[in-house]
Order: structure tokens, then C-alpha cells, then sequence
């Protein structure tokens, strides 16, 4: 399936080759309990074996009609196993897409928790549209392989070699004629079927960079329109969305053709068994009911074939879409179920005086880069004292985040360890590494949902008194007061609904919340008003007080206020102290103070 990928996709993860294998034993890991499988088999072949009676019973009643002796039970028969052979084909159909469901709900519910459970890097490499597209879309065609195509498949092979043999056993040599139109049939659908595999395949990854474009565009609406790239939008969906309409024309195309064909193939088939029986049932060799009978049974032939040439075109496809799967699947999980002895949990109950369970945080000599080749952080060596606050300054670019994404887990240091007292912090589980700090963004990223789901997210329980205690604390009890729906109102996708400064006091109130031992801070780059600002400077007081807080610094009074500054300059440290140790030693930071002092007045 490489060999179809669209070309955009070159220089992406590349996918092995499909394996039955991998694929049947993705199947097996999510199927139902045997015994519904079993059912679903036997009402499946129920109703192809009933239908195959069908031709016999009607071949007895036209018999019996050209004879003048028609009798009640060939009808009561005929209508009975009608009616059986409907009621069987409803609960099979029911049966069959209750497997497909139940298999994709397990499967989705085994990659959700594999996609959230993945590391940081990840994401870094794939888009959500992308990621979003194997959990959708993928899936699907998963879904209707085993839907619409295993069981019809199974049933079509009975149905074929049933109707061959009952055909035998009426008159070989029209049998003989009528399977002359296999090799035919084969010669057109084989090669295409190859092709319409092709265009599927590219139809597929053609869909999944369409979502993928949509949801890139859609999360980011306010920046294409403050930018004024609707019109460059526009000609890039159009792109996306013709390259849509080619391959839908492809598979049209095809169709056009195969459709006919297999028409005409049937039709002819029909003409020549009509008129070599209609010889033969005037010469007497045959009667009238097996004529019908013979009839009846091509299409019992030919209806299963057409469909098993899909079957194919789908299994492939849904091994390429398992393979996508399981891509994901092999991913190594962020947390390598490392078993470690722990140190008691951190309790959301615990009072705010914190300095008597931190430890300093000590980055021992840590370096890392995102790619092995250019390197971002150099020997850093920090230590972060228990209950102060660490400032770190430095030029933009220069890896202050990056520390602050090391410390948080997201990713490992590729030389040195981060200490938390004296245990390396991979000592840890994530969960209760995680636990125990909170970092307020400048850009305090907001869930979709209430003002309550923004404060409460990822705590399990959390007391009304101590939320209404964080809202004050935070400076956002007038705020929410002043909302008719008070904490039930919706703040909007990403918390567009809110000001910078009320989202700021939601992220102090959540840290608040969540007392955390270690407090992670990035300080805004663009300025509050002076009201809004002073709010989120009480905020932040309260929630930084006896707290290990690590900030990344803009602005000169939160330097002044550090009880040590670091200063970091392309991935190294190149000084720590105070902020009067500093500006007497280190030229780099007295600029930096200085730009700072011009900047601000
Ligand atoms: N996810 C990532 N993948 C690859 N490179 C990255 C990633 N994140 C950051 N970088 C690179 O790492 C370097 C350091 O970035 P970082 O965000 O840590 O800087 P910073 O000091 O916080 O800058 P600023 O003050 O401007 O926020 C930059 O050169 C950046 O391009």
C-alpha cells in the first residue's frame, strides 16, 4: 500500500506492508464472545442455504402450474421458507453489525487510551487531524470490512458452491455453460480490482489530510481572519476538495465500468441460458420449472461473485487501515509501568503550608534536544531551593520552556538527571510526578465546558469551600458573580469567551486548587491593563507563598522579588544569584535589566 500512499505523504512515518497476521490477530484481540460469532455464521448460512431452496420449490410449483395439479403445500412451502429466509437475513444482518460495532467500540476504546497514554514527541510528529483521522475514519473501514463483507463472503462461497452443485444435479451442461462466464468475469474484475484498490487508498489518505487541513484552520479561525487568510484558505481547501472530486471521478470511472460489464456479462449469460434452454425445454430435455430454477441459481452465482470481488478491494483496504492502527498501537506508552516504591501521595486536602514536603529540584548536569543533532539544553546545572522562587531569564528561543517541558516530563533529558530531593525524578510515576506540580501559561489553555470544569479538570473531588476559597483567592469571586450562570457558564473553545486576565485568574485559582509542591509560571509577554494585572499579581502571591516556584521571567519586578535568578543563554546557564549578585557580575543580565528599565519607564 506504500507504493498508492499520495505523494504529500512521502517523508512521513512509513507504514510496513499490510500482514494478515497483525490483522487477523487485531481482529481476534477485540471479538466478541465465540459463541455470537458462531450465531452470526449460522444465521448467515441459515439464510444462504434457505435461499438456495428457493429455485427448488419454485421449480416444483412451475411444474406443478404447467402440469394443472398445483398443490397447496409446494406453496405453503415456498411461502414458508420465504418468510424464514427473511426473518434469518434480518437477524443476521442485526448480528453482523453488532460484531462490527462491538469490535470497533473496543478497538476505539483500546487506541483512546493508547493515543492519550503516548508521549509528548508524538504529538510533536503527527497532527490531531492525522491522529484524529485513525481513530475515525480508519476505524470505519475496519467496521464495514467486517460489517457488509466477512460474513456476505462466507455465506456468498456457500451460496456459490450450493447453487454449482443443486445446478448438477438439474442439468450439467448448462451448469458447464454458465461457469464458462467465471474466467470472463475474473479477467475483468481482477486487474480492476487492483485499481480500485489504488484509488481507495488514495481516496483515504486524501480524507485524512482534508480533516486534517479542516482542523487546523477551524482551531485557528481568529488567526486566519486577523490575518486575512480566508482567500489562501479557500484556494487550499478548494485544492483539498478537488483532489476529493478526482478521486471520486476515479471510482466513478471504475464503476462505470465494471458495472456494466458485469451487467452485460449477467445479461448475456441470461440470453444464452434462456435460449439454449428454451431449445432444449422444446426439445423436452428439460421442463419449464428447471428453465426457472437454472435462472434463479445464475443469480445465486453471479450476485455472491460481484461481491466477493469487493471483498477483496475492502480486506486489503482494511489491512492498510489496521496497519495505520497498529503504527499507533506499537508507539512506546509514556509511562513505562515502572514499579517503584513512592513516597506518600500528595492529598488535595493538605493545607497550603507546603515547605515541609518540598524538596529542592536539581538539575544534575542535564542536556537535551528535540532532534539528536542540535542540542538545546547544555550541562544545565540548577538548584531549584524548596518554598523560594527560581527566576529564569535569558534571550527568546534560548530553552526556557524547554527546561520547564523536562521538568513536567514531556520529555526525557537526553544526558544528566533532574533530582527532587534526592530521588531522580523517573523514580516517579507520572501520575504522582504530575500530581504534584501546576504551571500557569501565559497562555492559560482553557477546556471547552463551564467555568467549574476549567477549575475542577483532572481532580477527582474537590470541596465547594475550597473552591469558592481558591475563586477569592484568585480575584475572580466578583467575576463570577456577576455571570448570570455564575460557575456553570461556558467559556467558550479554548475559553475564547473569557479575557486574558480572567483566564490567567482561572489558571491561579485551578493551581490554587490543585496545591501543588512545585509551581511552574510563564510569565505574560503582553501586558494586563494595570487593574487586570493587579489582580493576577494577588493571585499569584497567594498561590506562589512557601511554594518551590520556577518562573520564567518578562518583567523586572518579578526578578527583584526572586529569591535567586538564573540566567540561560543559548541552552547554557551562564549565572545564578540575586538580582544585586548579578547585576554587579554578569554583563549579559545588566543589560537585559537595563533593556527591561527602558522598555517600562
Ligand atoms: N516541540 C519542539 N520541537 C522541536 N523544537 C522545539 C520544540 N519546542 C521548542 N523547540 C526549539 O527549542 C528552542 C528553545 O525553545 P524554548 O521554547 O524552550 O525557548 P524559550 O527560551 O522558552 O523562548 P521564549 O522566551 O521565546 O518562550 C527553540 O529554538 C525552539 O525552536
Amino acid at each position: 500500500m506504500n507504493s498508492t500512499a499520495h505523494p504529500k505523504d512521502a517523508g512521513k512515518e512509513t507504514v510496513d506492508m499490510p500482514k494478515w497476521g497483525d490483522f487477523l490477530s487485531l481482529l481476534s484481540k477485540y471479538r466478541p464472545a465465540l459463541w455470537i460469532i458462531i450465531i452470526t455464521i449460522l444465521l448467515g448460512l441459515g439464510e444462504t442455504i434457505l435461499n438456495l431452496l428457493i429455485p427448488l420449490f419454485t421449480m416444483d410449483m412451475v411444474n406443478q402450474l404447467s402440469a394443472g395439479n398445483l398443490q397447496g403445500m409446494t406453496i405453503a412451502l415456498l411461502v414458508g421458507v420465504f418468510i424464514a429466509q427473511a426473518a434469518l437475513s434480518g437477524f443476521s444482518i442485526f448480528s453482523m453489525s453488532y460484531i462490527g460495532q462491538y469490535v470497533i467500540a473496543k478497538l476505539r476504546d483500546d487506541l483512546w487510551q493508547r493515543v492519550l497514554g503516548l508521549p509528548v514527541p508524538f504529538f510533536d510528529r503527527n497532527t490531531s487531524g492525522e491522529t484524529m483521522s485513525r481513530m475515525t475514519n480508519d476505524t470505519n473501514v475496519i467496521k464495514d470490512f467486517i460489517t457488509a463483507h466477512v460474513i456476505s463472503f462466507l455465506s456468498g462461497l456457500v451460496s456459490i458452491i450450493g447453487a454449482v452443485i443443486l445446478l448438477l444435479t438439474i442439468d450439467w451442461k448448462v451448469t458447464v455453460l454458465m461457469l464458462l462466464a467465471v474466467p470472463a468475469a475474473l479477467l475483468i474484475l481482477w486487474p480492476i480490482g487492483a485499481k480500485m484498490f489504488g484509488v481507495s487508498q488514495g481516496m483515504q489518505n486524501e480524507t485524512a489530510l482534508f480533516q486534517g487541513d479542516l482542523g487546523r484552520v477551524l482551531s485557528e479561525i481568529r488567526l486566519v481572519k486577523s490575518s486575512l487568510a480566508e482567500p489562501l484558505e479557500l484556494e487550499r481547501g478548494q485544492k483539498r476538495i478537488g483532489h476529493l472530486f478526482r478521486y471520486g471521478l476515479k471510482e466513478a470511472r471504475i464503476m462505470a465500468l465494471v458495472s456494466p460489464l458485469m451487467m452485460s456479462i449477467m445479461m448475456l449469460l441470461l440470453v444464452l441460458l434462456i435460449g439454449y434452454g428454451g431449445v432444449r425445454v422444446a426439445a423436452g430435455t428439460l421442463n419449464g420449472g428447471q428453465l426457472v430454477a437454472i435462472i434463479l441459481y445464475m443469480f445465486q452465482i453471479v450476485i455472491p461473485f460481484t461481491q466477493m470481488a469487493s471483498f477483496f478491494t475492502q480486506f486489503q483496504k482494511a489491512m492498510g487501515a489496521s496497519e495505520r492502527i497498529l503504527a499507533i498501537m506499537r508507539e512506546e506508552p509514556e509511562e513505562s509501568n515502572q514499579v517503584e516504591e513512592h513516597d506518600p501521595p500528595a492529598t488535595h486536602a493538605a493545607p497550603l503550608q507546603v515547605s515541609d514536603r518540598s524538596k529542592p529540584v536539581w538539575f544534575d548536569s542535564v542536556s537535551f534536544g528535540y532532534s539528536p543533532d542540535r542540542l538545546i539544553l547544555r550541562n544545565v546545572s540548577i538548584t531549584v531551593e524548596a518554598g523560594q522562587t527560581t527566576a529564569f531569564v535569558g534571550p527568546s528561543g534560548t530553552g526556557k520552556t524547554t527546561l520547564f517541558s523536562l521538568l513536567e516530563r514531556f520529555y526525557e533529558p537526553s544526558g544528566g538527571t533532574i533530582y527532587y530531593g534526592t530521588r531522580p525524578l523517573s523514580s516517579y510515576t507520572l501520575k504522582d510526578w504530575r500530581n504534584r506540580l501546576a504551571y500557569v501559561s501565559q497562555e492559560s489553555p482553557m477546556m471547552g465546558g463551564t467555568i467549574r470544569d476549567n477549575l475542577t479538570y483532572g481532580l477527582e473531588e474537590v470541596d465547594e469551600g475550597k473552591m469558592n476559597e481558591a475563586i477569592e483567592q484568585a480575584n475572580l469571586k466578583e467575576f463570577i458573580h456577576s455571570l448570570e450562570k455564575g460557575l456553570d457558564t461556558e467559556v467558550g473553545e479554548r475559553g475564547v469567551k473569557l479575557s486574558g486576565g480572567q483566564r490567567q485568574r482561572l489558571a491561579i485559582a485551578r493551581a490554587i486548587l490543585r496545591d501543588p509542591e512545585i509551581l511552574l509560571l510563564d510569565e505574560a509577554t503582553a501586558h494586563l491593563d494595570s487593574a487586570s494585572e493587579r489582580l493576577v499579581q494577588d493571585g499569584l502571591q497567594i498561590l506562589m507563598k512557601g511554594r518551590t516556584t520556577l518562573v520564567i521571567a518578562h518583567r523586572l519586578s518579578t526578578v527583584y522579588n526572586a529569591d535567586k535568578i538564573v540566567v540561560l543563554e543559548q541552552g547554557e546557564v551562564t549565572g545564578q544569584g540575586t538580582h544585586e549578585e548579578l547585576l554587579a557580575t554578569h554583563p549579559f543580565y545588566r543589560k537585559l535589566v537595563h533593556q527591561q528599565w527602558e522598555q517600562t519607564g
